[in-house]
């Protein structure tokens, strides 16, 4: 592995994203993180994960510098695919898995971790979708949790604006479970896993399964439409316009093109 690390202790396995300075989602830990969850899923001891980003960040999302690499529309609509599958198998997944979340959970971070069952934030943390600061939309589903979590007026404010929230706000939003100051978070999760890994497996199992049937034929209907509409802003002049804007450290100037 070289862009995560995960351990376990007891039934409560650990995996920490590891991708400094940003714990930019690529490719390649996408396809780390498919791996992980194919180990946890062989050890049936296993009861929780907790999930959390070494260094400042959580996640600062898909990595935008990779998008540069990207040829068609077609190439990035897979790409937004590949997350959204991944995010899927992460939500009807076995075993609870708790996001304990400090500095940001942004863009595919947040995306990321709104497909965990639990999010634990620090106070102070950015969440936020900032898509289409980049001229962009958001590609891992997002646009289909964020207003099941927040409603449809706050997602929009949040999708419109590109701003993120703090910590306390995605509490009160309901986005998040519970805030503590940055040094606790992780600390909380590991007290909230030990909870639920003294219930059964089976149990667990179910609760799972029954949760995802708050998810309907539409949520996969907007998945799908979210890809495809994913890889034709990405070709897009604004969408190149702001990414290229990220990477000079400038405000973009999109020109409706
Ligand atoms: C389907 C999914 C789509 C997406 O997820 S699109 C991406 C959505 N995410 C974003 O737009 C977030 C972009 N990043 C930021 O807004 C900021 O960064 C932060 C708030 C996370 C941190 O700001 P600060 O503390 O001022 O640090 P810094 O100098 O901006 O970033 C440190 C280094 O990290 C790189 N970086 C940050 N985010 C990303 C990213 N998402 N992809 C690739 N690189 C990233 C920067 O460029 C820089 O690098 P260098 O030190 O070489 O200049």
């Amino acid at each position: 592995m070289e862009f995560l690390k995960w351990s376990h202790q007891d039934n409560i396995a650990t995996i920490t994203i590891s991708r400094p300075p940003a714990n930019a989602l690529s490719t390649g830990l996408i396809r780390e993180l498919s791996i992980v969850l194919d180990e946890i899923e062989s050890n049936r001891n296993l009861k929780v994960i907790v999930i959390h980003g070494e260094g400042r960040f959580f996640s600062a999302g898909a990595d935008i510098k990779e998008f540069t690499t990207v040829a068609s529309s077609e190439d990035f609509s897979k790409l937004g695919k590949f997350g959204q599958d991944l995010f899927d198998r992460m939500e009807k997944f076995h075993i609870p898995i708790i996001a304990a979340i400090h500095g940001a959970a942004l863009g595919g971070g947040l995306e990321l971790a709104m497909a965990c069952h639990i999010r634990l934030v620090s106070e102070t943390a950015k969440l936020g979708l900032p898509e289409l600061q980049l001229g962009l939309i958001p590609g891992f589903a997002g646009t289909q949790r964020l207003p099941k979590y927040v409603g449809v007026s706050r997602a929009a404010e949040m999708l419109f604006t590109a701003e993120p929230i703090t910590g306390v706000e995605a509490v009160q939003y309901g986005l998040a479970n519970h805030a503590y100051p940055e040094n606790e978070v992780l600390n909380q999760a590991y007290i909230l896993a030990g909870k639920i890994a003294k219930k059964s497996h089976g149990s667990l199992r179910s609760a799972i399964i029954l949760l995802n049937y708050a998810k309907t034929e539409e949520f996969y209907a907007g998945s799908d439409k979210e890809a495809k509409l994913f890889g034709e802003v990405f070709m897009s002049n604004d969408g190149k316009e702001g990414i290229q804007a990220f990477i000079e450290k400038r405000e973009p100037h999109f020109k409706g093109e």
